[in-house]
């Protein structure tokens, strides 16, 4: 089968820009792709890369699609190399639009992600009177001591009903995962997220057997080759999947399905097209009692429905 390509570049700036441990991220880049079958039926996809959680960059996605041509066989769809997980992400789910277009039923909770530092202490509130009951603050980016007070003025101002995660990306060392679980354990957070840096797992599957609060892998399982490597290491805590940067949401859904894994389902602030799909692969597989990662409304500028329209239209 071939299918008509065509693909739009876009960018969008935060409203505030997104600290991790990682630094500063101050606008979010993509790439929009329609396919077209030979009866005129469109297949929308995203490429959404995060280069530094180890996806391909936007300028290699781009030169992916730039040598495709004007067309593109489902040959060519499925063979995508595992170097280009965002690119594989977009063209399968392109094509799963086109081949499978079921409509996206969810019930699941949501997660709200609260800013970074203190800005959390006045951002709750809003969150939880939209109906918001779980939140993920980030860790790892403050010295310690101002952050462990932050936590406390945080998680005593949440009402009890309130869920807290909390994300490291990668920024502790052994002594701060430490000391931060030992606060975890006595406040009963839902799980603490990629204390480690990438490559020190069996450090965190050794944390994760003296400490009660549940850890969760993040980074470190980012693409789905990672996250089978994890799983054979002997992981059997949380697993974060960020659908749009893991590679090919069939192998994806066969591996969490086969090991009925226990998955927390991430945002990597795509667009309404990239989240669709990641939230269709979610329905299915996320365990109903872990809320979704994709509470980030508020977090950018446009109105992302007029956004979008007048990207649309260009194609
Ligand atoms: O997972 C969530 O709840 C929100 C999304 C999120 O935290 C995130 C978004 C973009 C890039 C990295 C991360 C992260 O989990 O580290
Ligand atoms: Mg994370």
């Amino acid at each position: 089968m071939v299918y008509q390509l065509q693909f739009r570049p876009y960018q969008r700036s935060f409203v505030r820009s997104l600290s991790t441990s990682h630094g500063n991220w101050e606008k979010r880049e993509g790439i929009i792709i329609k396919l077209i079958d030979e009866t005129g039926t469109i297949g929308w996809g995203e490429i959404a890369p995060l280069p530094w959680f180890g996806s391909e960059t936007l300028a290699a996605a781009l030169d992916f699609c730039s040598q495709l041509g004007k067309e593109i066989t489902t040959e060519t769809i499925f063979l995508i190399p595992d170097a280009l997980p965002a690119c594989q992400f977009g063209f399968q789910s392109a094509w799963s639009a086109i081949k499978q277009p079921q409509k996206l039923t969810l019930n699941h909770q949501f997660s709200a992600l609260l800013p970074t530092g203190e800005a959390a202490l006045h951002t709750w509130e809003k969150l939880w009177q939209e109906g918001y009951r779980t939140f993920k603050w980030k860790i790892g980016v403050l010295p310690i001591t101002a952050e462990i007070g932050i936590f406390k003025q945080l998680i005593q101002a949440l009402p009890n009903e309130a869920k807290v995660r909390l994300d490291a990306n990668g920024g502790l060392n052994w002594e701060k995962a430490i000391e931060w679980l030992e606060i975890c354990d006595d406040w009963q957070i839902e799980f603490l997220e990629q204390p480690l840096a990438v490559g020190e797992e069996k450090a965190m599957l050794e944390l994760s057997k003296t400490h009660s609060t549940p850890l969760a892998l993040d980074e470190s399982v980012a693409t789905i080759a990672q996250l089978k490597a994890c799983y054979q290491l002997g992981w059997r805590g949380i697993f974060v999947i960020k659908p749009c940067i893991a590679g090919s949401p069939f192998h994806l859904r066969e591996f969490c399905q086969q090991n009925n894994l226990d998955v927390v389902f991430s945002s990597v602030f795509e667009t309404t097209i990239g989240r669709e799909a990641a939230l269709k692969l979610a329905a299915e597989i996320s365990p109903k009692n872990r809320a979704l990662g994709f509470g980030i409304n508020h977090w950018f500028k446009e109105d992302e429905e007029t956004w979008l329209a007048s990207l649309w239209k260009t194609l």
